[in-house]
């Protein structure tokens, strides 16, 4: 196994003191917040409570009032720009709905970065390295050459995700990534940022409202509420708080039907052969809460 450096302890992102807020309105106040190298961190809050904001001060989209950030040991604000451009290459970001650009085609989306920070690099080699991002995210090789509009809305996220993925980044923010899929698509979904997670050794910043995908795949949650990150841990660790919110939020209908999806999929891995739905339909919840579809087990299409 590789030697570790002393400093892969050390966080990956660490959040210390922020205040962010548009006129009057405090949306941060305080808020501290580590990321540690290699794992899924899961960031969910009420809506509102400022989880994309949080996200935009790490990324450098904005400025905040107060606090420090670093990223890779490296501050993060307050920086030169070239300086800053050394740090934004190593991370890569999925917004919210993908944020393709609607008149290039997939894969000149994903050359984007590579324009943006390797402008001289020879153009065969920028289309080879596009192609490569874009079956490395489940895609067909045919979705290259087609336009955003033509893409399904779980397309679109992959195709986001590939260019995300165009600079080899170490760290991957992903903005509610399974919003607006199906059940069998954000499962896919969540495979693939799994096995990214597990084959290239990425951390992952995700904001999320989806259980599903909090249980599936997240090494650590993080609460956002009151300004602040309220809590951060395992699913476990953050019910044994006793918070009121954490445990609606975790304990809900919605949180227990993600519990019986789970606990469906690790029997099913047990027992292959027995029937899921089975498990599912047996849980009280299940059975007489109105809850989000069950989902199928984590895996990539
Ligand atoms: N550019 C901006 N100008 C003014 N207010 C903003 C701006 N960006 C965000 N806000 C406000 O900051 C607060 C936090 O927004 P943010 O988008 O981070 O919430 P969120 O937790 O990601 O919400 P959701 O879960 O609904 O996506 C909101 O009240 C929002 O209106």
């Amino acid at each position: 196994m590789a030697q570790r450096e002393p400093q892969d302890d050390a966080p990956i992102i660490q959040v210390r003191g922020l205040k962010n807020a548009f006129g009057d309105a405090v949306v941060h106040d305080n808020l501290d917040l580590d990321v540690r190298r290699g794992e899924i961190l899961g960031v969910v809050g009420g809506s509102g409570t400022g989880k994309s904001v949080l996200m935009r001060s790490i990324i450098g989209l904005q400025t905040p009032v107060e606090g420090d950030i670093t990223v890779f040991g490296e501050p993060t604000i307050g920086r030169e720009e070239t300086e800053a451009t050394d740090i934004r290459k190593r991370w890569g970001v999925l917004f919210q709905g993908g944020a393709l650009f609607s008149t290039l085609t997939v894969a000149e989306n994903v050359q984007v970065p590579l324009r943006e920070f390797y402008g001289d690099l020879n153009p065969a080699l920028m289309a080879e390295i596009a192609a490569y991002k874009v079956v490395m995210t489940g895609l067909s090789p045919d979705a290259g050459p087609k336009y955003p509009a033509e893409l399904s809305g779980g397309m679109k996220k992959r195709a986001g995700l590939a260019r995300a993925l165009a600079l080899d980044p170490e760290l991957l923010f992903l903005d509610e990534p399974t919003a607006g899929l199906d059940p069998i698509g954000a499962a896919a979904f969540d495979g693939l940022t799994k096995s990214l997670q597990k084959t290239l050794g990425l951390t992952v910043f995700l904001i999320t409202h989806d259980l599903d995908t909090l249980y599936a795949i997240c090494d650590r949650v993080a609460v956002l509420a009151d300004k602040k990150v309220i809590a951060v841990g395992t699913i476990d660790e953050l019910l044994a708080l006793d918070h009121p919110w954490i445990e609606e939020y975790f304990k809900g209908p919605r949180g227990r039907a993600a519990i019986a999806t789970q606990e469906a999929h690790a029997d099913a891995s047990q027992h292959p052969t027995e029937v899921k739905t089975q498990q599912i339909a047996a849980s009280p919840a299940a059975a007489t809460e109105p809850a989000e579809p069950a989902r199928p087990p984590v895996g990539t299409d």
